[in-house]
């Protein structure tokens, strides 16, 4: 392999020989792979990109459909333009285009920057520390959230001789630093430099935008394609059409800061009104009017930028041509032909269409649609403004929020003990609902609090444990336990005995089953307490013998107790002696198709009277599910075969049963 030698590895070959070079510490060759692959993966959209361009004439693409035949005429260029691509690709790859199709999840690395992860660890070890911090850096843009980075990242500003200028994003999206640049020149009214800046944005974000059309090209295996009909027509129609709408949110990938989760609203047409402006302050008229007749093409009827365009004609002369850029054309032609196709097919064929842009004309959506659109784009507002209103507070740094003990200091493996997730304030509002809903007062719609809390925890256990993976919710609620009257002293007892989150732990045999009926999808727990104005009650983790008590947690309002859910972590509930006990028990999973399932699972077990173990509690209990939609759910039962009567008197579980902490030593890096 060398650079321009016109053969190109795959990219997902390399990362994947990579990455195993970096699981057996051979650090020259992970670096050295890994870098190539993100050299690889550069290349393939440079060259997409460029045959996308080429096919695209060729194929006579940009034009509009003539009526009436155009959807057939449409396939007939689709089918052409892809044996172009085909052929344009294969010669600048050196190879079969298909090689280059990487899976859907390695695809998604690439997307997050996983590959910086792996290499600014390989690259530290090599001690180039220079590469090392912008390779972390690089990582750290797009994953802020990422906690054990953010630490690394800590430690490389502490570190002597590590350079300010080494903090610096290899993958740094120009036009985002253009059209900053640009927006801030606007402001301070330097219009000439704006002016530069914005037109190095727009020219950036449009190439951009083909990078990112020319990664729909080929099948999506995210599984996320919608039912195919039967009939070979049907399914190249449904098939174009998944392709047409993965384009389509191009424009809001292109218009998403990296790190940032909501998109700049009208990307395209916000540059084309700020350098309309900046031209005519400059006194340009001439780009001005273009500017602003290319603005019209979104937005036809915008009266401002109409009376701005009579006034360019008299200050230009009628002669003036005044029309708008060529490529915003081609750009709102394509776009709108695409769209045109996507709704027709919605229409007829089913499925939906979550429309990016705002400025889709009226009469381009079908009536049966246009109430559904409105919806939408409704919701897509108040999302907007919603994280609009986060954002000032940056959310996405989970400000404030610290790792109180990890793994080593709980004397175990997947375990995370995190501090100051919510403020007293928040677990009082929460403990309140609690207490509303045991009398049947809440209105759940109202119970948004719970839904926040729950999805922030969720946020920070993917974060720590499942960077760059989804943890779906799998079933969640709210739980409080109350102690039992009378005699308390020397109590022995467990308010939950020892057990797996996903897994039937069979202390004797030292195994923990994974079959039915534990909820076996169960990948994470976290568990975020409200309060700590009871006795009794602290969390304990054993190992698989249940009786060897390895770390224990006393609950506290606003911490986050999160931890993998299997074998490596039996845990139970010391009995609660006086007073009530409230937390918000939350389980994750990896898989999407089983989000939620383990509530519908437990309802089913209710529907069949399968909760007299859960109801012989020491401690009397009260719970509340919550599903994201609102409703009220069930806990589900702890399942029937799980040990129990462990010989809890054998436990070293006093208070001392925690070794000293350590302090956290995660070897180097
Ligand atoms: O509330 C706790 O501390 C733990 C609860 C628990 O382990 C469970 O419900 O499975
Ligand atoms: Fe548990």
């Amino acid at each position: 392999f060398s650079p321009g030698s016109g053969r190109l590895l795959p990219y997902d070959l390399l990362y994947a020989d990579g990455v195993r070079a970096y699981f057996a510490r051979d650090w020259p060759r992970a670096a050295e792979l890994l870098q190539r692959a993100l050299h690889s993966y550069s290349q393939l959209l440079v060259a997409r990109r460029g045959c996308q361009g080429r096919c695209r004439e060729e194929a006579g693409f940009a034009g509009p459909p003539a009526a009436p035949s155009w959807e057939t005429r449409f396939f007939d260029r689709i089918l052409q333009r892809a044996e172009c691509l085909g052929e344009c690709l294969g010669r600048r790859l050196g190879s079969e285009p298909s090689l280059h199709r990487a899976s859907r999840e390695i695809q998604e690395d690439f997307e997050q920057r996983e590959p910086y992860n792996y290499l600014q660890v390989a690259l530290f070890q090599l001690k180039k520390l220079d590469e090392a911090v912008s390779a972390a850096h690089t990582f750290f843009v797009a994953n802020p959230q990422h906690l054990q980075m953010r630490e690394d990242m800590e430690k490389y500003q502490r570190m002597a001789g590590v350079k300010l200028e080494s903090f610096r994003d290899l993958q740094a999206t120009l036009y985002w630093e253009a059209y900053e640049t640009g927006v801030q020149q606007y402001n301070v009214e330097d219009y000439l430099q704006a002016a530069v800046k914005l037109e190095e944005s727009l020219e950036e974000v449009l190439l951009a935008l083909e990078d990112c059309r020319a990664l729909c090209e080929g099948p999506q295996e995210d599984g996320t394609e919608e039912e195919m009909q039967p009939g070979l027509y049907e399914a190249i129609a449904a098939h174009y059409i998944q392709v047409l709408k993965c384009r389509q949110h191009c424009v809001l990938e292109v218009a998403t800061k990296p790190a940032r989760v909501s998109a700049t609203d009208d990307f395209i047409p916000s540059h084309l009104v700020l350098l309309q402006f900046a031209y005519d302050q400059v006194g340009n008229q001439a780009l001005a009017a273009e500017c602003a007749a290319s603005y019209l093409l979104f937005y036809p009827s915008d009266e401002l930028m109409l009376e701005k365009m009579k006034k360019y004609q008299a200050e230009l002369g009628e002669g003036a041509s005044m029309t708008a850029r060529e490529n915003i054309q081609r750009y709102v032609q394509r776009s709108l032909m695409e769209k045109k196709l996507i709704y027709y097919a919605v229409e007829h064929l089913g499925g939906t269409f979550n429309d990016p842009d705002p400025w889709t004309p009226d009469e381009l959506i079908p009536g049966s649609l246009k109430q559904k659109h409105r919806e939408n784009r409704e919701k897509q507002r108040l999302e907007n403004l919603d994280v609009g209103e986060q954002e000032q507070r940056g959310p996405f740094t989970f400000e404030g929020i610290t790792v109180a003990m990890d793994s080593h200091q709980l004397n175990g493996s997947q375990r995370v003990v995190f501090d100051r997730v919510l403020t007293d304030s928040e677990c009082k509002d929460i403990l309140r609902l609690a207490k509303l809903a045991q009398d049947g007062t809440v209105n759940w719609r109202d119970a948004t609090l719970l839904l926040h809390a729950s999805e922030k925890s969720r946020k920070i256990v993917e974060s720590y444990f499942t960077p760059g993976k989804r943890l779906h919710f799998s079933f969640t609620h709210l739980v409080c336990r109350t102690a039992v009257e009378g005699e308390q002293d020397g109590r022995m007892d467990l308010s939950h005995p020892v057990h797996a989150d996903n897994c039937l732990l069979d202390p004797e045999g030292k195994e923990c089953w994974r079959e039915p009926p534990a909820y076996m999808y169960r990948d994470f727990s976290g568990i975020l307490y409200l309060n700590d104005d009871f006795h009794g009650g602290d969390l304990f983790f054993t190992e698989v013998d249940a009786v060897t008590v390895t770390a224990q947690v006393r609950p506290k309002c606003g911490k986050l107790v999160a931890f993998s859910s299997g074998r490596e972590n039996p845990h139970g509930i010391w009995a609660v002696t006086h007073g009530r006990r409230c937390a918000i028990a939350l389980w994750y999973t990896l898989s999407p198709e089983h989000a939620e399932q383990e509530r519908m699972e437990a309802e089913d077990l209710m529907r069949q009277g399968d909760m007299e173990q859960e109801l012989s509690h020491t401690d009397v209990k009260e719970h509340m599910g919550t599903d994201h939609s609102g409703g009220a759910s069930p806990e589900p039962p702890v399942p029937k075969g799980r040990a129990r009567s462990t010989s809890q008197r054998r436990m070293s579980g006093s208070e001392s049963g925690q070794q000293p902490q350590k302090l956290r030593a995660r070897d180097e890096f």
